[in-house]
Parts: C-alpha cells; sequence; structure tokens
C-alpha cells in the first residue's frame, strides 16, 4: 500500500518542553489509523502539525510522496487535500444541515465564486448525496441548533468531506456520543476510507478495536510501537506505558 503521509524526525519544542521527540510515521492510502498513548504522548500535537497548526522545530511531512507539508501554509495545506476536524463542532447553528454543507462548497471555491455563484444542479445532488452519506438527509432543513451532538458532528466531517480531502484527521470523534453514534460514526469512517485516508486520535480502545485498519502508540513525544490492535495489545511496552493502565 502506498503512503500518503510520511513524517521523518519530527520535532516540536514549546519554550523547551520537548513535546515531539523525532517522530517517524508513515500513513498508507486508504486506511483508518488510529494514534493512541498516554495523556501527553503528542498525538494532537502531532496532527496540529500536519494541518501547521503548529509548527514543527525540526523534520519534515511529506505529502502524496511529493509535497513538504511543513513549507505550506495551513490554507494552501487544505487546498492539497489534507483537513481537520477538531473537538468542538463550528458548524453554524442558525443554519439548516444544507445550508452548512453549502457554505463548506463555496469556501473551496473561493470568495469570487461565491459572490458569483448560482447553485448548479450538480453542485445540489452533491450535497445531498453528502447528506445521505452523513445520516442527515431527513433533517437537512431544520436548524443544525436541534440537531443531537452526534448529528452536528457528522455534519462537521460532512463540510471537512465536501472538500474533497485526500486526508481526513479526526480528534477525538466520538467524545460525548451515544453508543448508537459511536456505531454510527464507526460506519460513516468505514465510508469514507473508500474514497480518503483518514487519522485519528482516539482513547476508547472498544472503537479502536473495532474500526482501526491499523495502531500507532505514542508515549512521551515518539511512537512506541505500530501495528494491528491485536499486534499492539500483545507488545509489553505498551502494556507497561498504556493498555495495562488504562485497555
Ligand atoms: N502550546 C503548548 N505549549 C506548551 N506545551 C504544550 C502545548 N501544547 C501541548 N503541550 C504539551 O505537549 C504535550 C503533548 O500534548 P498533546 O496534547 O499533544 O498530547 P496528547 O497525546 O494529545 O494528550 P491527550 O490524550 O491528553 O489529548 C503535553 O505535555 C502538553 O501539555
Amino acid at each position: 500500500m502506498q503512503e500518503i503521509l510520511s513524517c521523518r524526525n519530527v520535532m516540536v519544542d514549546f519554550s523547551g518542553f520537548k513535546a515531539l521527540q523525532g517522530v517517524n510515521l508513515d500513513v498508507k492510502k486508504g486506511e483508518i489509523l488510529f494514534l493512541i498513548g498516554p495523556n501527553g504522548a503528542g498525538k494532537t500535537t502531532l496532527l496540529d502539525v500536519i494541518c501547521k497548526k503548529t509548527k514543527l522545530t525540526a523534520g519534515t511531512v511529506l505529502f502524496d510522496g511529493k509535497i513538504s507539508l511543513e513549507k505550506l501554509p495551513e490554507y494552501k495545506i487544505v487546498h492539497e487535500g489534507v483537513v481537520r476536524k477538531f473537538q468542538a463542532p463550528s458548524i453554524f447553528i442558525h443554519l439548516t444541515p444544507f445550508e452548512n454543507l453549502e457554505i463548506a462548497m463555496k469556501q473551496k471555491k473561493g470568495l469570487f465564486s461565491i459572490l458569483l455563484a448560482k447553485m448548479s444542479r450538480l453542485e445540489k445532488e452533491k450535497i445531498d448525496s453528502l447528506l445521505n452519506k452523513i445520516g442527515l438527509f431527513d433533517v437537512r432543513n431544520e436548524t443544525a441548533s436541534s440537531l443531537s451532538h452526534g448529528q452536528k458532528q457528522w455534519l462537521e466531517i460532512g463540510m471537512q468531506l465536501i472538500q474533497e480531502p485526500k486526508l481526513l484527521l479526526l480528534d477525538e470523534p466520538i467524545a460525548g456520543m451515544s453508543g448508537l453514534e459511536r456505531t454510527k460514526t464507526g460506519e460513516l469512517m468505514q465510508e469514507i476510507s473508500q474514497i480518503c485516508t483518514v487519522l485519528v486520535v482516539e482513547h476508547d480502545m472498544d472503537f479502536v478495536r473495532k474500526y482501526s485498519t491499523r495502531v500507532i502508540v505514542m508515549h512521551e513525544g515518539k511512537v512506541l510501537s505500530e501495528g494491528t490492535m491485536q499486534e499492539i495489545q500483545e507488545n509489553e511496552e505498551v502494556k507497561n506505558v498504556y493498555l495495562g493502565r488504562s485497555g
């Protein structure tokens, strides 16, 4: 399987505190790769580096075999096809799911098109199809404020997907969700992975077990281990620093 993202010797130093201490990892095209590890291991910092929310101190982040993300500004990284869904939803709660997706779609096309644009039939069909995928077609004309917590999260994922990314970064996507919402989110991630690689930070080991194609364990700013969930669970070092305590 070909790599969509390769991190080499990535370091982040926050005024003397080394949050990432030489991270080396590859994300392969089409996988659902989970990043796990104890609090403070550097998982979120790594996502921040990939989307340039945080600047690395040293190292490289190569995307799609040719693009050095560390050299690009945030908006160009999105343009190249790397999108990030943060934990807190940033949807427009007074608009409907359809309108939220319409805005997200136009953002991709740029300001000039927003001013001139009248939505084409094709664009409307694209939004409808995405609403179906994220399970919000029946509530597409409700105000987003009336959606459940899970539905708001899926809408936010939809707003990222409409930009047709190649790599979707998710930070604890099921936090605060009910059991049914968790299952739906896992199934949505599996569907998304048919068209877009998914890199997820997660603490819920049942969820990781069920939906990961591969797992990377981070500890103290480095990659400690990687493999299938079963391989990870059998690794003594991982048991000592993480799963033994919280898994
Ligand atoms: N802006 C910052 N300035 C200083 N230290 C920071 C900053 N951001 C993160 N850190 C520190 O870097 C370390 C790694 O944090 P990070 O959030 O990446 O860990 P994590 O593995 O995602 O943890 P958690 O599972 O708790 O979210 C932590 O010790 C954190 O306190």
